[in-house]
């Protein structure tokens, strides 16, 4: 069944519609003054295609004596590790500390100074033109702020996640192939936020406005997903869920993710290996096991009275707040 909406939709709608569709398939008509939701059956929901996971070993990240100098400040000083499959990766550290720097330098948002950072056998860091845009289009990089467009839809914000391999005219006139609608909105799905499909990505809350990056980030199709405190602005139920699809997306698609995180739980919980820096310098590379309270404080750069409690995110009743913060007083005195 078609059902066409004018554009600007009459008060709320395409809203309603999207409600109570049990799938929408998304088309921009010509000049963009028409949207077409179309609502299909349940038995097409449930032939719905999962994108197929990657090839393990097409995963093979080294990086080299990587540096990056402001003037006279070393941002990123010599960072020298490799990781052989896809794995989910936790960068911690104080501010400052170069992080940011880091997953800049790797999808070639900021230039590196020196050093190589090697992705299956190529190094990415001598990338040009279109080889270069071809790297940041594998390498999908998520925000703290989310980075969508306010008053555009959910779903044109996903689509957004093609632009890096659309041609100019269909750029310039929101085209979006039927197929990659289709998708978009299955990766919505898959993520649980397709009720919101048709609202404005400014009408969603912090958390699901993330939700969306990361449903942008997978339209990609990316190899890598590096996430720059993906987390920092939300509160701590939004933030599980937000880390949650980024464990999923790696575990079930097989990609790497890289995430710049401020908490040493969350880098626990949901991180394989955590790297934690220090002005600039990687001073720990181990497990979550690894990671001690005593690892934390010289990573940090913090005294014998450093508090795990003031970096949590974690859910925790008020009297295991309080255990916790009677069990640092006692450290202090
Ligand atoms: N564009 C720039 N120009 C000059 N200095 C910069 C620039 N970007 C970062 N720096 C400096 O590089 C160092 C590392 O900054 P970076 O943002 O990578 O740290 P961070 O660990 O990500 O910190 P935060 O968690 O606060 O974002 C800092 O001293 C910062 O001032």
């Amino acid at each position: 069944m078609l059902i066409e909406v004018a554009y600007p939709r009459p008060r709320g709608g395409a809203r309603r519609i999207a409600a109570n569709a049990s799938r929408i398939a998304y088309l921009q008509g010509a000049g963009g003054r028409y949207k077409t939701f179309e609502i299909l059956s349940q038995k097409l929901v449930a032939t719905r295609v999962r994108s197929p996971r990657l090839d393990v070993g097409d995963n093979m990240l080294v990086v080299e004596e990587l540096t990056k100098t402001f003037g006279a400040n070393t941002a990123v000083d010599r960072v020298t590790f490799s990781v052989d499959g896809p794995k989910m990766i936790g960068i911690i550290g104080r501010s400052g500390a170069g992080k940011s720097t880091f997953l800049r330098m790797m999808n070639r948002l900021t230039d590196a100074s020196s050093g190589k950072l090697i992705f299956n056998g190529r190094n990415v860091l001598s990338l040009k033109g279109a080889e270069r845009r071809a790297w940041q289009s594998d390498c999908a990089m998520i925000f703290q702020q989310f980075n969508l467009v306010p008053r555009m839809d959910v779903v044109s914000n996903v689509l957004h996640g093609t632009l890096g391999r659309q041609s100019t005219v269909a750029t310039m006139f929101n085209l979006f192939a039927r197929e990659d609608i289709h998708k978009a909105i299955d990766i919505l799905e898959r993520l649980g936020i397709a009720q919101h499909a048709a609202k404005r990505a400014e009408a969603l809350s912090g958390g699901q406005q993330q939700r969306v990056a990361i449903a942008r980030a997978v339209m990609q199709d990316p190899k890598i997903v590096l996430a720059d405190e993906p987390i920092a602005s939300l509160d701590p139920m939004n933030a599980q869920q937000v880390m949650q699809d980024l464990r999923r997306i790696h575990e079930e698609d097989g990609r790497m993710v890289i995430a710049n995180l401020h908490t040493l739980d969350t880098a626990r919980r949901y991180c394989d290996r955590i790297i934690g820096m220090r002005d600039g310098r990687m001073v720990f590379d181990g497990t979550p096991e690894q990671l001690t309270t005593g690892a934390a404080r010289d990573i940090y750069g913090a005294g014998a009275d450093f508090s795990e409690a003031t970096t949590s995110t974690e859910i925790r009743s008020h009297d295991t707040v309080v255990e916790t913060e009677i069990r640092a007083a006692e450290v202090r005195v």
